[in-house]
Parts: structure tokens; sequence; C-alpha cells
């Protein structure tokens, strides 16, 4: 079994994260519960600053906290020095709310609202990525109401196919991101953008998808890129501040996947970056990048407790669990896989394989399909590995299941930073029949 960061087995047999035995977790906290491994979240944000440090390369290295927003991960990454991305006007609010940096933050979306615009301005954050034609008026227009000049980074599709799951490619001509680079409409938006006295265009943004294994990807990008801005400071006298490379490093989630570490595709992007820059004589931009399952990905983990079990002979064993797809819908969104163990015996050998159904009504609600276990026991304990990113922030409340509360721990100690969801706060923004509003003609 692969054990990430802190996770551990301790004397007692049981599974450990951040020094704290996981089933001491499970009794103050209850199941389902997602715990994340602070110094492994730490240790991932510092691997991808020095690397920028130590090639000496001006950069921002900015959270997208789509991964997993809240305002103790907000406040997290402002202690480790990140920026911060967002991508709508709650993400924001999350970073109000923790006091993060406006300056640091930017502001990423392809169908911004004028209120979350506004909101961006009157924070004063610190640039908008900008997506498409519609935005760039609307957000012209909103800046000289307010007589404000905005940064800006313009989002561009490169035409890149990075080798990922289809629902999470973003680099290609055909994709609901961005401007494109080669049909002329990127640099239609650098004019627009030019001749704004409202917008100052800092550089460009380009993200070319998720889970990325490979870094041939980021290094066609940045080549494609790098000779578009060359012709465009040819034409346009238009020289870059800032190349946003965007996020997408893959991690390991099963033994099938093999990354590479993350200063290994800083240092690809940072060459290929100085090697285009040196060829077209252009000056060295800031480099910007934006991890976000590579900063949390394998850092959190989900607890369990096993539930039903029905076993069909000679085609399946399924054995249910006290969550699913309400706080992990990877699996039935992109088939993803995970590893498990169970963290009150992770050690004793496996003497059958099972399939991990969630408690959901969905015969697609099934977490892991085929994983060796031990004979287990109603109430042991499942821990699945690796549910950092896009778990807690994709939860919802499918069949009125609560969300689980999120545990950080460290040292030995363990924080609650999100409360479980209560009964009471799903029915809290209901209103009974009678007092509904009702519009009549
Ligand atoms: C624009 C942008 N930046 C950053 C990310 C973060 O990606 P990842 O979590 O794969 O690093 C995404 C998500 O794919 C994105 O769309
Ligand atoms: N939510 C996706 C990634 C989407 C990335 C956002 N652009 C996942 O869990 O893999």
């Amino acid at each position: 079994m692969h054990y990430y960061g802190t996770s551990a087995v301790n004397e007692d047999g049981h599974l450990e994260i951040g020094g704290v035995d996981t089933l001491q977790l499970v009794e103050k906290f209850g199941t389902p519960v997602y715990v994340y491994d602070v110094a492994l979240i730490r240790e991932r944000a510092r691997g991808f600053k020095e690397t920028f440090e130590r090639m000496g390369i001006t950069a921002q290295v900015a959270y997208a906290s789509k991964a997993f927003s809240t305002i103790a991960m907000v406040q997290l990454a402002n202690e480790e020095g990140l920026s911060l991305d967002v991508v709508s006007g709650g993400e924001l609010y999350t970073a109000i709310a923790a006091n993060f940096p406006m300056e640091r933050i930017h502001f990423h979306g392809n169908n911004k609202s004028k209120e979350e615009l506004e909101m961006a301005i009157e924070y004063n954050i610190g640039c908008i990525v900008v997506d498409n034609f519609y935005e760039l008026g609307l957000l012209q227009e909103l800046c000289e109401k307010k007589q404000v000049k905005m940064k800006i980074l313009l989002r561009v599709t490169p035409g890149i196919e990075a080798h990922t799951h289809d629902y999470i490619l973003t680099g290609q001509e055909d994709s609901k991101f961005g401007f494109d680079l080669q049909n002329g409409q990127a640099e239609e938006a650098l004019l627009k953008g030019m001749d704004s006295s409202y917008l100052e265009v800092l550089g460009l943004h380009c993200h070319i998808g998720s889970q990325i294994f490979d870094t041939t990807g980021f290094v066609l990008a940045a080549q494609k890129i790098i000779e578009r801005l060359d012709e465009w400071k040819k034409r346009h006298q238009f020289t870059t501040k800032v190349l946003n490379l965007g996020g997408g490093f893959g991690i390991r989630y099963t033994s099938e996947d093999q990354p590479i570490q993350p200063s290994e595709y800083v240092e690809v992007i940072i060459k290929e970056v100085q090697n285009k820059a040196a060829q077209y004589n252009m000056e060295m931009p800031e480099i910007w990048i934006e991890p976000g399952r590579s900063l949390v990905g394998d850092a959190g983990t989900t607890l369990y407790k096993i539930g039903s079990r029905k076993n069909v002979p000679n085609v399946r064993n399924y054995l249910a669990i006290d969550g699913g797809m309400s706080d992990n819908i990877r699996p039935s969104l992109y088939q993803a896989k995970y590893e498990a163990v169970l963290a009150n015996k992770p050690l004793q050998k496996a003497d059958e394989v099972v399939s991990i159904a969630g408690k959901c009504c969905e015969s697609g609600d099934m977490l892991i399909w085929d994983l060796p276990l031990p004979k287990t026991n109603d109430e042991d304990i499942l821990a699945v590995f690796c549910t950092g990113a896009y778990g807690y922030s994709m939860a919802n409340n499918y069949n009125r299941i609560p969300r689980p509360p999120v545990v950080f721990v460290e040292n030995q100690k363990a924080t609650l930073v999100v409360k479980r969801e209560s009964y009471e706060d799903l029915i809290k923004l209901d209103l009974p029949l009678k007092e509904t509003v009702t519009l009549k003609n």
C-alpha cells in the first residue's frame, strides 16, 4: 500500500495521519470525515515555490481554490505565500472571509456575472483572467463606470490536446474556455484590451487540462504562446509581463498513475520559456502557475464506516459505506480510481475482493471496484486515500445527505475546520408552502 505524506501505521496497528490515530478522529468527529495532512500541503506548496526561487524566476504560485475552498485552507495558502485562483463570487467571498491579500487573487471563469465582476473591482483584486469578448466588454464598461483600471490576463486556448479525461480537457480549440490563439480571436482581444484606458493587459493565461502526467502539453503550450507573442511584439509592440501556464499537474491516485515531482513540471516549464524567450530575444516574463489537485489531492483521506454487505454468489461482493457520490462524485463522474485500507487494521492480509458501494440511490454510486480487503465487520473504518482535491468542493446533498466535516491534522493535533452539516442545515433555506412568495400575473 502507498502511504502519502505523514500517513503511517502506528504502534496500535492503526492508520495515523499527522501523528493522530484515525480511530480517535472517528471517535471525536464521526464518519464520514475528510482528514487533511497539513504538513503534506505545506511540503507541496514549498516544492513549487522553491523551484522558482532556485531557478531565479519571478513567479506566482496561485492555489486553484476550486480544488478545495474553505476559510482554513485559504488561510493555509496565505501562510505558505501562495496566490489564489478563484472562479466564482463564492470562492472570492471565502477568500475575503479568510483575509487573503486581495492583490494576490486572480479571478477566473467563462461566465463571470456582472455582480461577480463588480465584487472583484470593489475589492481591488490582483487581476481578472478574461475569458471571452462578452466579458471583455462588460469589464471595460464596469471599470469605466467606476473610473478604475483593472489588471487582466487574457485566457487563450493554444490548441493542445492533453492526454486526460475528456471532461477535464481545456486547452483544445473546441473548448468553452478562452480566446483561440490560432484563429485571430486572441489577437483581437489583445487589441481591444490594449486600446482600453481602463484595462491593463498583464499577459496571457492558458490551462491545458487537469491530471496531466506528461510535460509535453505544457512545453507545446509555452512554445505556441511565445511564438504568437513574438508576432504581437512586432505588430503591436506588446510585451507580456506575465505568462500563466495554469495548473493540471497529475497526482498518484493508484499504482496506475506515475506522476513526476511538482518541481520537475516547473523546471521543464521554466526551461522551455527561457529557451523560447532567448530564441525570440524577448524579455523573460514572470511565470505564474495554478496548481489545485497537486497541492491538496494526496493530502486528503476520507474515513467511512462500513455498513451493509451484499454478496452476489460468483459475481461480486458489495460492501457499503456511510458516504459515496455525495462526498466524492469523481468515480461516478470520471470513473476515477482510488486505493483504500481498513484504518483499524491496515496491515492485515486481504482475504477477499469487494466493491465499495456508496449509500446514494444510484447504481452508479460505486466508490471503488474490486478492492482487496481483509474480511470486514460492520463498524470497521475504511480509509480512502487521495481525496483532498475535488472531493469536499464537489460534495453535494443528493438524497439529502449532510456533507461531512473537514479536519486538519498536523503535529499530533487535530483541528475541526468545517463542521458536519446537520439535518437543520439541510432545510435551513426551505420555506413552508404557505410562506413561499408566489408571483401572480
Ligand atoms: C483555469 C484553471 N486553473 C487551474 C486549474 C487547476 O487544475 P488542477 O487542479 O488540475 O491543478 C483548473 C482546473 O482544471 C483550471 O480550470
Ligand atoms: N473536478 C475535476 C477537475 C476539474 C478541474 C477544473 N478545471 C476533477 O475532479 O478531476
